[in-house]
């Protein structure tokens, strides 16, 4: 168990099934893209240590590019996309965007309205994280690493109030300490 500020986490997807997740994630996009340049879209802050990861796992050319967006205040979504950095390079483009993770999905459909307006040649979308019960948006998700449920984590990339996103592996929150 561990303490992020005032909540309590316990330990919920270890190193090895984060790397598994991001290899088979890899081998399926290098296979769909092959012979082309993609543009992988990292979501910053929190995708940082997946885009690192799954990127080194792809061989032949590709581009990184970052945007910023902010949803999350705490534990919870604030339902209004703040979009701190923008990208506006992807005209024409095969972008990939690189999710650490898709939640109620709000994240998603700026980024997807971001990418629609700049004009991109196609997209498609890549989470490391998937929570299938929270999300309520239409758009379809291309790669999924994993399916977990309905419950606050963090680690690898994901914060509780800035902390967290230097853990190799995922905790999640022990929901009754707020009786
Ligand atoms: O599907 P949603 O409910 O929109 O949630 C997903 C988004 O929330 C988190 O970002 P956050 O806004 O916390 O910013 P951060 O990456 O800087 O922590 C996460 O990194 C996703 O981008
Ligand atoms: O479960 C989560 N943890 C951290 N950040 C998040 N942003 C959306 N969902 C989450």
């Amino acid at each position: 168990m561990i303490k992020i500020h005032d909540l309590t986490f316990t330990p919920f997807i270890d190193k090895s099934q984060i790397d598994s997740a991001i290899s088979k994630m890899a081998e399926k996009i290098q296979k769909d893209y092959a012979g082309k340049t993609p543009v992988f879209l990292g979501v910053l802050n929190g995708a940082f240590p997946f885009v690192a990861a799954l990127t080194q796992k792809i061989s032949g050319n590709c581009e990184v590019e970052f945007t910023k967006l902010r949803s999350y205040a705490g534990t919870q979504t604030t339902q209004q996309v703040q979009e701190l950095i923008g990208v506006n390079n992807l005209k024409g483009r095969d972008v990939i965007v690189l999710e650490d993770i898709v939640d109620t999905g709000h994240t998603l459909t700026k980024i997807i309205n971001i990418l629609e307006n700049q004009e991109v040649s196609s997209y498609k979308i890549a989470t490391l994280f998937y929570k299938p019960e929270a999300y309520h948006q239409n758009h379809s998700l291309d790669y999924i690493g994993i399916e977990i449920p309905n419950k606050f984590i963090v680690g690898f990339g994901l914060d509780y109030d800035g902390l967290g996103r230097n853990l190799p592996e995922v905790y999640q929150l022990i929901e009754t300490q707020h009786d």
